[in-house]
């Protein structure tokens, strides 16, 4: 077996009396897409913000390559590798969706974040910035304000600017989430790319079942904050403790 790139033990958080993440130990691998499912307030996005770091442990580990990480910030996990779907909030309304990009790009090559730059390196960002932006197919909307864009392009964006990080381990919580029939592809298309062509370690939390029967390798249940399952999309889809007792109905419904 390769080396894990990401591993949480023991990990869980507690909210006054409620353990909303309770003792997951799970780990990792390159090339390897886990779907995290689970009923709704089973404590599939807290484990995502246990892992990010949005959100201190109450007790357990998180390690990335092999380093305990538990304790770093949000900047330094993303610094070294973790990265998780920028939220709506993170974009800049009034930038162009290019510059979005852009300022990301430039962070990632360590230029820091400014709008500023020396004008050979500014027309290199923006080759970059926009080679990003045609793989979610935002090219064409490059010169619009984000704040003019639609629901589910500001969210292909958000992905973009994700791709633009390069990260070893990508987290995306939804991502197809509000986006219509003809838009939600693009992002599924470019999360199988990732997975094949960078052999990257990715983490999806996902309702709908048929995008999880398209790209998760393995599938991971939570429960009450605690791992009720993990292994084999079909056998865990097939076992009884999914079928029954966690994800009856909602599996049902899509
Ligand atoms: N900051 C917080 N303070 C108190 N309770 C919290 C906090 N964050 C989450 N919880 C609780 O922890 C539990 C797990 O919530 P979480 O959002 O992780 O579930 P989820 O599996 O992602 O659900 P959904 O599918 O509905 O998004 C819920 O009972 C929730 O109310």
């Amino acid at each position: 077996m390769t080396q894990a790139v990401l591993e949480t033990e023991g990990l869980s958080v507690r909210f006054g009396g409620h353990v909303a993440v309770d003792n997951v130990t799970s780990t990792f691998h390159a090339g390897e897409l886990t779907a995290i499912v689970g009923p709704n307030g089973a404590g599939k996005t807290t484990y995502f913000n246990l892992i990010s770091g949005q959100i201190p442990a109450s007790s357990g580990r998180v390690k990335l390559l092999g380093e305990d990480i538990t304790r770093n910030s949000v900047a330094d996990r993303c610094h070294k590798g973790l990265g998780r779907a920028f939220q709506l909030t993170n974009l800049f309304p009034d930038l162009t969706v290019q510059e979005n990009v852009r300022l990301v790009v430039q962070a990632h090559r360590n230029r820091g974040f400014s709008l500023f730059s020396m004008a050979d390196t500014h027309i290199d960002l923006m080759t970059g910035a926009m080679a990003v932006l045609e793989r979610v197919r935002l090219d064409t909307l490059k010169d619009k304000k984000v704040s003019e864009l639609s629901h589910g392009n500001q969210r292909k964006l958000e992905v973009a600017m994700l791709i633009a990080l390069d990260p070893r381990v990508y987290m995306f919580d939804e991502p197809t989430a509000g986006m219509s029939a003809d838009e939600a592809p693009v992002v599924l298309d470019l999360i199988a790319e990732l997975k094949s062509e960078r052999d990257r370690t990715i983490l999806l939390v996902e309702h709908k079942m048929d995008v999880i029967r398209t790209l998760a390798d393995r599938i991971i249940v939570l429960h009450n904050g605690a791992l009720a399952a993990d292994g084999d999309p079909v056998q865990v889809m097939a076992s009884d403790v999914v079928q029954e007792a966690y994800m009856g109905r909602e599996l049902e419904d899509v």
